[in-house]
Order: structure tokens, then sequence, then C-alpha cells
């Protein structure tokens, strides 16, 4: 019996495609399990991967690796370690796949060679596809998570030939510090299946032309088409129109991948839903919030619901408030003209900090299913009271001159009007009524042009009921709860501050840390979270992208309020580029008897 393995040659059983497979899924942790056997004299055509797709089954079995052996399902095996969800087959070899699933399977076997995903980045000459989208692709492609075919096209209205998008793009490609083995040659197979159409967002025919070269690269095999809206989102619906009507997928399916924002309040973001709607049906829209591809994120309900310890204690019983931090060390720079338009409330808040918000607070969903997820996410959404002006703070930066260092006001930026009052730091105290979380403050802070980079949700916990170590505690009570923190980044970590006694004779009391740091704990480089919600797009898994429900209920916790803030014109504090921004966020905090957790010097 041979096990299967990340070992250097492929294993005798299996071919090389089924290697190639087996190889990827060593990063998740595949090749330890302990009970997986293959036998020696089984060829095995070819191994499909499936993340999440057994929801008849226990939901821990996130990801289901098939083994397919003459067309039928050979084995099915968890890559979760010392789970054993094997039932026996044949061959000695253990299943699980339920009949759908089987033929699922075998499907997906007959099909690999016949189909093709082709993935369209609309707005290629742009600062998102050049610094996340192109990079991720090629990191997927690299850990061999792309399929056999697939093609990628850049489209664009700037003029550019292939061989200078494979230019333009070669400039922002790197391999990850552990994986630099065969980099450069990767990179130029990569490179030679990017392609680049230029074109109008408005024009069908110029979408039509697109279409034409997508069908030669497709070469009669199943097409399935991805498209990646990174344009300004004034120009998303045309795009989607002419992309949808003249370059959909004939046989398979088509995807667009809708970039942020979604709407600049309850109304235009129902309208912009409205239109997308004219011409693709809700499972074809991916509406992207890189927070949620963010390791850290993805871990939250992991800590969450596979730790005992926690969920006992995630209530309004033991928890305090609840703070959700991001702060940026630069200003708008370049993308003045955007941001003037949103303001940091629309840009993080009512996205990116909500979303984490609604799945730290969510109840246990049903399954790891995506519609069950997000069904938990909408009731949080909808549980929330809108937020009020007199709970928020908005701040600008103004130019700050750091010895010899001038750094400039939000307003010095060409592309933003001199008199802006655009917020470029926000703080909010929002409430969730229901019974679990009555009564807690969750606090929200985010700022550009800041003293670091951090974003962070920090839980702080109630006071120990009558504390026999009150005295040995000095005076500072408030410092002495126990406080988790996730560091979503930067140098990912999951730490907790607890009370530890000093050691020696006498009895006094210290903070210390129980931390995990992620590079100390593991080897493997944290892929990019745009990497991941790619590859979910392309395998159709919804479930870290956002729902129009659930867009509904965030924008209308803040559309009453983003309107006040507008019609009142309220003019923000100013904060020094480069400081904690404004005090008023600490008045606020102060108001719930809150202190931000960030202030102190730590990790
Ligand atoms: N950049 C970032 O860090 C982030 C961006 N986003 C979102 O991603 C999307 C793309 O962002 P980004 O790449 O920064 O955007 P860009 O401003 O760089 O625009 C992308 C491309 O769209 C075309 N374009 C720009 N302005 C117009 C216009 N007025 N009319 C028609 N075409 C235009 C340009 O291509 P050409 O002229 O060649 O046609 C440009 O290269 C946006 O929706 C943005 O909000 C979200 C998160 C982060
Ligand atoms: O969506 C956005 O996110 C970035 C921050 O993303 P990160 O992954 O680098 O933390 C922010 O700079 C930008 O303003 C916003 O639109």
């Amino acid at each position: 019996m041979a096990a299967l393995s990340s070992s250097p040659s492929p294993p005798p059983h299996c071919s090389s495609s089924a290697y190639h497979y087996s190889k990827s899924l060593s990063s998740i942790g595949f090749h330890h399990h302990k009970g997986l056997t293959l036998s020696s004299s089984s060829s095995y055509s070819s191994i499909y991967t499936k993340r999440f797709s057994l929801q008849s089954k226990p939901s821990k079995y996130s990801n289901v690796v098939l083994c397919m052996q003459d067309g039928a399902v050979a084995a099915a095996v968890s890559p979760i370690e010392n789970e054993t969800p094997f039932k026996k087959l044949k061959d000695g070899l253990l299943n699980v796949a339920s009949p759908e699933e089987q033929k699922e399977a075998a499907d997906f076997d007959i099909n690999r060679d016949k189909s093709n995903v082709s993935i369209t980045v609309v707005g290629a000459s742009g600062d998102l596809a050049k610094k996340k989208i192109f990079p991720a692709l090629f990191a997927l492609y690299y850990e061999g998570y792309l399929p056999q075919h697939f093609t990628i096209f850049g489209y664009a209205r700037s003029k550019m030939t292939d061989a200078e998008l494979r230019t333009m793009v070669s400039k922002t490609l790197n391999c990850r510090i552990d994986k630099r083995e065969n980099c450069g040659e990767k990179m130029e197979e990569f490179l030679k299946r990017c392609f680049y159409h230029c074109g109008q967002y408005d024009s069908q025919e110029h979408f039509g032309e697109l279409d034409k070269k997508l069908k030669e690269h497709e070469a009669g095999r199943v097409s399935n088409r991805l498209f990646y809206l990174s344009i300004p989102p004034n120009i998303f619906i045309n795009a989607v129109k002419c992309a949808s009507l003249s370059a959909s997928a004939a046989s398979g399916w088509t995807r667009v991948i809708v970039e942020k924002p979604f709407g600049r309040d309850s109304e235009s973001s129902a309208a912009l839903t409205k239109a997308l709607k004219q011409y693709l049906e809700e499972d074809q829209i991916f509406r992207i919030d890189h927070y949620l591809g963010k390791e850290l994120v993805e871990n939250l309900s992991v800590l969450r619901f596979s730790n005992l310890i926690f969920e006992p204690l995630w209530s309004r019983q033991y928890i305090r408030n609840v703070q959700f931090i991001f702060s940026e060390d630069f200003g708008t720079e370049g993308r003045g003209g955007y941001f003037d338009n949103y303001g940091i409330i629309r840009d993080i808040m009512q996205n990116h900090l909500l979303q984490i918000l609604a799945l730290f607070a969510m109840e246990t969903p049903v399954s790891l299913d995506a519609e069950d997820i997000r069904n938990e996410k909408v009731k949080v959404l909808r549980s929330m009271r809108p937020l009020k002006l007199d709970d928020v703070v908005t701040g600008q930066y103004k130019c700050h001159t750091k010895g010899v260092v001038a750094y400039p006001a939000y307003t010095d930026d060409k592309t933003v009007p001199k008199d802006s009052r655009t917020p470029t730091f926000a703080a909010a105290a929002l409430f969730i009524d229901n019974s679990r979380w009555d009564g807690v403050p969750f606090l929200m802070k985010a700022g550009k042009a800041l003293h670091n980079r951090r974003a962070e949700i920090r839980v702080q916990f109630r006071h120990v009921p009558g504390n026999l170590y009150n005295r040995t505690f000095g005076t500072d009570l408030d410092q002495a709860t126990n406080e988790l923190v996730i560091r979503v980044q930067p140098d990912e970590a999951i730490y907790l501050k607890i009370n530890n006694k000093v050691p020696g004779l006498g009895m006094r009391l210290d903070r210390s840390y129980l931390n995990l740091l992620y590079a100390a704990r593991y080897s493997k480089e944290i892929p990019d979270a745009y990497e991941r919600l790619l590859l979910d797009a392309i395998e159709g898994e919804r479930r870290l992208f956002i729902r129009s429900d659930e867009l509904d209920a965030a924008w209308s916790l803040f559309t009453p309020v983003l309107k006040e803030i507008e019609e009142k014109k309220i003019t923000p504090e100013y904060y020094p580029y480069g400081s904690r921004g404004p005090v008023g966020a600490h008045y606020l905090a102060a108001r719930y008897n809150v202190r931000w957790g960030d202030l102190g010097l730590e990790q």
C-alpha cells in the first residue's frame, strides 16, 4: 500500500494529473492524513477536489477528495487530520460520497479535458488588476489550482498588444518565498496563457470581438467564463450588459466578479443590483469584499465554532465590547478622485469592517454551506440599530512635517476639491439588538494616513466578579481584563491577554500574552485574499461573496447617517498625517465606558 503524499515524483498509483492534484492538496494538509492509503495495484485517472461539497455529511469535512477510477468514484477522503470519514467501497478503499456526488465527480472526470475556463480582467490596465488580480491568478497557476485549460484575457481601452500586456503583468509577478522552485519557468508558461483585447466598456461590438478570440482559445471545449470587473463603478452596468449580451459562455457557466463600491447608499445600491439583474442571475454575480478572503477572517469561524473555550464566552454575559480597527499609514495617494466621492465610511466600514462584524457576531450556521452562512450574517445585520450621528466621529488628515519630510493634507491631492469635507477617518459605535449581544458596544475605527497599518479585532472581556487579586492589579482594573486580539494584518496573529503571577516569593500580577503568531507557527506564506476569492469564483463557491440581501441590510445601517453627515455638512475633525487620529474617537469610546485597545505599546 502506498500513501498519497507530496513526494517529488508521482507515486505509482497516480497518473500525472492525479499527482498534480494531490500535490496541490498537500498545501491544505492532505498528506498528513494518516488514514489514507491507496492500493498500488489501482490506477486512478484523476483526483477531484471539491470544497464544502458534502452537505449531507457532517459539515466539518470541508475539503473532500474524490479519487476516480474507471470513470467512477473509488474513494472519497477528507484531508482533516485524525478524522476518518471513509466507508469501505472496494479494493480496500473507502467512500463517503453520495450517488449525486459520485455522478458530479464522474462528470467532472469526463469533462475535465473538455472544458475551459476563460478569465477576462475588465480594466486590465488599472491599479487593482496590476497590483492584485494578475499576481493572484499567477499564484493559483503556480500552486496548480487553475484548471488544465484556462486562458486569461485583459480587456481595457488602452492600446496594448499581447506582448505589452505580458510585459506589464510580468513586472507584478513574484513567487512565494517558500516556493521559488522553477519560478521563472512557471512565469513564462503563465504569461503565454495571457492575452489582451482592446475595447470600449460600452461596446457590444468590441465584446463580440473578444468572444471570437475566446472561442478560438476554447477550441470547441465547454466554455466557462469569468469576468472580473476591475473598473470604476460608473461603468459596471455597461460592461455587464455588453459582456453578457456579446460574450457569455455558449455552453458552460458565465460569472461576473463585481468590485466594490456597490453603490453609495441604499437607493443606488438597489438600482445597481436591479440593473445587473437585467443581464445576470443573482447566482452569476460575485460581489467581492476582499477582507472576507483574508486568512484570519476565514479563521474567525474556525476559532469560534471549533474551540469549546470561545463559543460559551461569546455573548453579552462575558464580553464587554468588541472593536474593529482598520488603519493605514498612507493617504489616498492616487485614489483621491474615487475616494472623495465615497469617504472612509463607505470605503471601509460599510463593507470590510461590517462583514467581519457579521461573521464575528452571527449564530452558528446550520452548515458551512454558503447560503447557511449568509443567512446567519443577514440576521445579525438586520438585528442592528441604524447608526446615529451622535455615535459617529469623522476626521480628515491635514499636512504634517516630520523632520525634513512634509506629508500632504488630503485636500492637497489634485483630484480632491480644496473644500472637501470627505472623512478619511471615522469611528462609530454600533449595537446589535438581539439576545446574545444586547447592550454590547461594537466599536469601529477606520482611517487613512495614521501612525501605522493594521487591521484587527479586539474583544474585551468583562471584569472578574469579586476578584480576589484586586489589590495586586494596581490601580487600573480596566487594563487588567482579558482581551482577545485577532490581528488580521500585518503579522497575522491571535493572542490573548491574561493575568499572571510574576514569578517570585511575593504576589504581584502581570499582563502576559498567550500568542499564536502565524509566522512562528506556520512556515507557509499566507495566500493573498484575492487568490482565495478568485479560486472560489472559479469553483462556484459563494460563501465569501456578498448576497444582495446582505448588501441591502448593510446599506440600511449606514445610509441615514451618511445622508445626515452630508446634508448637515458636518466638518470633520482634522488630524495630522501620521498621527493616531482625532481625539473625538476617544470621547466616543469613553461614552460607552470603552478604551480603545490599540493605544498601548504591545507587540
Ligand atoms: N485599487 C485598489 O486598491 C482597489 C480598487 N477597488 C475597486 O476596483 C475597481 C478598479 O480599481 P482600480 O484598478 O483602482 O481603478 P482604475 O482607476 O485604475 O481603473 C481601472 C481601469 O478602468 C479604466 N478607467 C478608469 N477610469 C475610467 C473612466 N472614467 N471611464 C472608463 N474607463 C475608465 C482604465 O482603463 P482604460 O483607460 O485602459 O480603459 C483603468 O486602467 C474599482 O471599482 C475600485 O473601486 C477595490 C478595492 C481596492
Ligand atoms: O477596499 C479597499 O481596501 C484597501 C485596503 O486593503 P488591504 O488589503 O491593503 O488592507 C484600501 O486601501 C482601499 O482604500 C479600499 O478601497
